[in-house]
């Protein structure tokens, strides 16, 4: 029988039989506010801020919430099965959390302890480029469990093939490669603190170990750190690439390679036709592009461009269970979760990222059981209006 993600309802309320609630809210949209309450605002700025002026960010809740469940009734939706395949695996269900950087302005267990968090819940973790933790070490710590590698694709392609190698001999299976950061967006809430964690360092690690790297420097990372820090602004991806250029990838990554930041079916279709395997319909939660497409609103293109020929994955604004019903209903094999893990990372380490997990978990099930859906797989855009008003 497989796991009724549901039950944490349960365990929530016979634990309140002894007077016990839990740490962190169920709601996870309220986590931003007490993470900046916690921390204060120049960290949650930079997790929470966006480019221009929100408005992408504003548009990706706004299309998810725009768009309403019709629940259907007496379907036996007593036996419920969550899990999907996804690049080849199982998993426990239609989750994983993004790469999301700099993790150790949130919490000094950083990366270690949401890949912890993940591996404990069976939930795929992808282990970004920009980590304040090596990606060996963060490898480490998933254990048995499924690892998965954002890349920023390095200018410098011996830094890039040495990434590959690193990632491979240390058991990542899965190449996401991010295409929407090719220059950092125009963030006010960053630039009006002159906040950016890469030049103090953080988010540097998987260069700052890296052989390739090291060797473009004239002086050890240590003994000239600045240095360091100018030599990854300037390499750390690369704005003249072009399709032609994932032949580069396809070559040196022998795995799944999926897009991230697809959004238009156009370029869908150019994916497939490169040998990838799937993509991710992602505006990166709005810190790229201002006024840009809403990530659901996107999505539905995408899929039918993708037909059978890619893995379309989702994020951008996934907040809720029901988010999570509508990006599967709209086409999306599986979602990625942002902003809220790296909230409970920092009001509770691995504990508040695992909190994270199973409440969404819980509250996508119990939708799905609610609307009269046994499985992710039953979902269909039928099962969704568009509210006009
Ligand atoms: C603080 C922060 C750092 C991020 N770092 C990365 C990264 O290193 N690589 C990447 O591909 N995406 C990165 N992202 C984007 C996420 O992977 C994801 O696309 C985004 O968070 C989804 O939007 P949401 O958080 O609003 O749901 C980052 C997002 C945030 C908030
Ligand atoms: C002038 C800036 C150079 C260094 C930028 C590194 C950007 C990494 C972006 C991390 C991320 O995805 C995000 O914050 O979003």
């Amino acid at each position: 029988m497989a796991k009724h993600w549901a039950d944490f309802q349960y365990e929530i309320y016979l634990n309140g039989l002894t007077g016990a609630v839990p740490r962190l809210p169920t709601d996870l949209t309220r986590l931003e506010a007490l993470t900046e309450r916690r921390l204060g605002p120049g960290p949650v700025g930079y997790v929470a801020g966006s480019a221009g002026d929100g408005s992408t960010a504003r548009a990706n809740r706004a299309a998810l919430e725009r768009r309403r469940i019709v629940p259907r009734m007496l379907r036996d939706v007593h036996e419920r099965d969550l899990s999907v395949e996804v690049l080849g695996r199982c998993l426990p269900a239609p989750l994983a959390l993004a790469p999301v950087g700099v993790l150790s302005i949130m919490h000094p267990d950083a990366e270690p302890a949401a890949a912890r968090a993940a591996a404990a819940q069976g939930v795929p973790y992808i282990l970004s480029s920009a980590s304040s933790t090596p990606m060996e070490q963060v490898a480490e710590a998933m254990g048995d469990a499924e690892r998965w590698f954002q890349l920023y694709w390095p200018k410098d392609r011996e830094v890039a093939r040495s990434f590959l190698n690193r990632a491979r001999a240390a058991g990542y299976t899965a190449l996401f490669v991010t295409l929407d950061t090719p220059l950092l967006s125009w963030r006010p809430r960053d630039l009006d603190q002159a906040y950016l964690p890469f030049l103090h360092g953080v988010g540097t690690a998987n260069y700052f170990s890296d052989p390739a790297f090291r060797a473009g420097l004239a002086k050890p990372v240590h003994e000239d750190p600045d240095a360091a820090v100018t030599h990854f602004v300037g390499m750390f991806a690369d704005p003249g690439k072009t399709w032609p250029d994932l032949a580069f990838l396809r070559e040196n990554w022998d795995g799944p390679i999926v897009l991230k930041g697809v959004l238009h079916p156009d370029d869908a279709r150019q994916a497939a036709d490169a040998g990838m395997d799937g993509v991710v319909v992602s505006n990166h939660g709005g810190r790229q592009v201002a006024g840009a497409v809403a990530a659901a609103d996107a999505l539905p293109g995408v899929v039918e461009a993708a037909g059978d020929r890619l893995t379309v994955l989702f994020d951008s604004g996934v907040r809720t269970g029901d988010d999570v019903f509508k990006a599967l209903a709209l086409g999306a094999r599986a979602v990625l979760l942002g902003r809220p893990y790296a909230y409970g990372l920092a009001l509770d380490g691995q504990a508040g990222v695992e909190h994270v997990i199973r409440c969404l978990l819980a509250e996508f099930d119990l939708t799905l059981a609610l609307s009269g859906h046994a499985s992710p797989s039953a979902l269909s855009p039928a099962d969704l209006v568009e509210d006009t008003a």
